[in-house]
């Protein structure tokens, strides 16, 4: 049995034996990390691992998840590009400005982004947006996963330089690299603070979860700018 169920624009459950997050594969019968291709009347699925990726987390809980096909994207942290090659799936006809600072994981993302032409790679520290101001335009999602202590002030840099005024942050907090003594729960507490009051207007939350079973001490959080 063949079942496929659309979550969100661009984002499918496909169930074959078991239900399996997936995107339409925009580099047919290609894969970027051992994920599964499954080829159904013409189109190519490709699977989606929620524990390798923050942001399938997010859709497993049920987070609303603001990408269209033609959506502008502003991706912090793209380590090999694992989660962005999903994003570049869903946004076909957009754009994933995509920022890592590891010089070995941007030579395996360099290949990933060639063969997709809606994904510009950029090595630059996401905590200088300035360094990149001349290649982003002002974009409708910033996605951030870079397990830095200062991300909320990450988050606000960048949204103070590229997020539209009607657009939105989607962020991954790691308890752990913000202090490993402390309880994730308090952290969360101070991180949501800081971005409400990271910058003006600062952020309004629109959704905070836990990423568990996915992703342990982890806390996903939808924001947009406050009014
Ligand atoms: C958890 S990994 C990201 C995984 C990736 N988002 C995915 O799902 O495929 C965090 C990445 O952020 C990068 N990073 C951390 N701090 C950064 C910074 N200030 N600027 C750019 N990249 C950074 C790290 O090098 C690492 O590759």
């Amino acid at each position: 049995m063949l079942e496929i169920r659309s979550l969100s624009e661009g984002i499918f459950e496909v169930t074959k034996d078991k239900k399996q997050l997936s995107t339409l594969n925009l580099d047919p019968g290609k894969v970027v990390y051992g994920e599964k291709l499954i080829s159904v009347e013409g189109a190519e699925y490709r699977t989606w691992d929620p524990r390798r990726s923050k942001l399938g987390a997010m859709v497993l809980k049920k987070f609303d998840i603001p990408l269209r096909k033609d959506s502008k994207v502003l991706y912090l942290g793209a380590a090999s590009g694992t989660t962005v090659s999903h994003v570049s799936d869903i946004i076909s006809e957009g754009a994933v400005y995509s920022v890592e600072f590891a010089p070995r994981s941007m030579r395996d993302f360099i290949g990933l982004a060639s063969r997709r032409k809606n994904i510009f790679p950029i090595l630059a520290d996401a905590g200088k947006p300035d360094s990149y101001a001349h290649i982003v335009e002002p974009v409708d999602l910033i996605f951030q996963d870079v397990a830095q202590p200062n991300q909320a002030e990450i988050a606000a840099r960048n949204a103070a330089r590229f997020l539209k005024k009607e657009g939105y942050l989607l962020l991954s907090i790691k308890a752990r690299s913000i202090d490993t003594a402390a309880s994730p729960k308090e952290i969360f507490k101070e991180e949501v603070k800081k971005l409400e009051q990271a910058f003006e207007p600062g952020f309004e939350i629109l959704t905070a979860r836990d990423l568990m079973p996915y992703h342990e001490d982890h806390l996903g959080v939808l924001a947009k700018l406050k009014e």
